[in-house]
């Protein structure tokens, strides 16, 4: 690696050479661009199973799980990979069970379902499948559970996801944990519920769950959360209910900026300490549930560029990519960054990159200082690992794109482009 060596120490792309393009491990982003077309989501497994690895080690010395949060990324192949290393699943719907059922049906009983609209035929699924705990998000939700184990004559273990009203710095649309949001129960009432379900038959208190929002970047509410389910496990014991595991969640954040200074093992490191400070002499299982930190920065959006305009004062790079394949920036006003695939020489311009959708809102960068680029070059969205393509929608009829999976020597395609066919194969004239 030498002109531009990697982009960043916490990133899996680089430019291996002076002039070679920009690469996942072995493999050049524009000859995978020419083998798979574009728009091409382009992952790095070998960095989603290292990161998964600091979790597992920062945690080896006690009891835990990781249950990777499927929303985050549900492709097949990576649920699929993750299992194989021993990773459990959070999920929040029945489609997200589906998917681990296909992936890697051995998992089923590392699932834990959180949610807070199960309906009935989800839960009996997950009943059938016998998976971990449902992460029960109200009052009447237990009773349905309650409800439906009964029917099925199949015990259910649960953990109350409670609300801590903790505040953590994020964006307002992925913050989760105070009492103003719809997630949980209100911590305070937790006590009065598991004393209610503990002569039910068929329901057994088995955990306490929080979870406080995504893209936070400090370890400290993640600490202020803990320390009150911890204190709610105590009050439960006296009750005479022994919880087994404490679920802390996911929502560590990453650096989409990459600062020189960002250190993926270290952000691990303090936000496990966090944790294990505040679960100090229980003894219980700790359950993990972070997306983002495990695949966001493993990800690329590669596309092409149609167009290079100038609107007035503004100049617009249009690419074949649009808000429907990754709709963060668009949706948050999310940083992301963007470079060239085989940068040109010459002075950097500033632009707004672009995608075809009919919104305004339809961009991946503003004004935006970039290396010199001209129609038909590749650019690379960083960072697009997580809620991209699981964010994505056929907005404007777009087919979705296709998904490349790099692990070791290989790059596989693990999802195909999508077709006209599939487009309007659901309707009926
Ligand atoms: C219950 C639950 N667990 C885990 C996650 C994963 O969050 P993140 O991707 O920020 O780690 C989310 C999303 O915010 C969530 O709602
Ligand atoms: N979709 C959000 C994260 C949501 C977390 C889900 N509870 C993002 O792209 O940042």
């Amino acid at each position: 690696m030498s002109r531009l060596p990697q982009i960043s120490s916490s990133r899996p792309f680089g430019y291996p050479a002076d002039d070679a393009p920009l690469s996942c491990g072995a493999h050049s982003l524009t000859k995978l661009a020419k083998r798979f077309g574009t728009p091409l989501y382009v992952y790095s497994g070998d960095q989603m199973l290292e990161r998964l690895g600091l979790f597992q080690a920062a945690l080896a010395h006690r009891e835990h799980l990781v249950c990777y949060a499927v929303k985050a990324n549900s492709t097949l192949a990576i649920l699929k990979l993750f299992a194989e290393r021993g990773a459990g699943f959070d999920i929040v719907s029945g489609g997200e069970l589906e998917r681990v059922l296909a992936a890697a049906p051995e998992a089923a009983g590392r699932v834990v379902f959180s949610g807070v609209g199960k309906t009935a035929e989800e839960i009996d699924r997950a009943l059938d499948a016998e998976i971990l705990a449902f992460n029960v998000e109200s009052e009447a939700e237990l009773a349905l559970l309650a409800q439906r184990a009964a029917k099925r004559k199949r015990k259910a273990r649960f953990a109350l996801r409670v609300n801590p009203d903790v505040f953590a710095e994020t964006h307002p649309y992925i913050s989760t944990g105070l009492r103003e949001h719809k997630f949980g129960i209100d911590i305070r009432e937790a006590r009065r519920i598991y004393a209610g379900a503990k002569g039910n038959r068929w329901l057994t208190p088995h955990g306490v769950s929080v979870h406080i929002g995504s893209q936070i970047r400090s370890a400290e509410p993640f600490g202020a959360a803990m320390m009150r389910v911890a204190k709610l496990v105590k009050q439960l014991s006296q009750d005479g209910i022994a919880i087994k595991t404490v679920d802390a969640g996911g929502g560590l954040g990453i650096d989409y900026h990459a600062a020189p200074g960002f250190d993926p093992k270290a952000k691990v490191a303090e936000y496990a300490a966090a944790l294990e400070g505040a679960l100090k002499g229980l003894d219980v299982q700790l359950l993990l549930e972070p997306g983002r930190f495990l695949v966001a920065q493993a990800g690329a959006l590669v596309a092409r560029v149609l167009y290079v305009k100038r609107n007035g004062k503004k100049t617009f790079v249009v690419l074949d990519a649009a808000m429907n394949d990754l709709i963060r920036p668009a949706l948050y006003q999310a940083y992301h960054e963007i470079v060239p695939v085989a940068p040109r020489a010459g002075r950097a311009v500033t632009v707004d990159v672009v995608g075809p959708v009919c919104e305004t809102g339809d961009f991946f960068a503003r004004d935006r200082k970039i290396k010199p680029i001209e129609p038909g070059d590749l650019v690379a969205v960083l960072d697009a690992g997580a809620y991209g393509m699981a964010q994505s929608s056929n907005y404007n009829s777009r087919p979705r794109p296709a998904e490349v999976l790099v692990v070791g020597r290989e790059a596989k395609l693990i999802r195909r482009r999508e077709t006209l066919a599939d487009l309007l194969g659901p309707e009926m004239v």
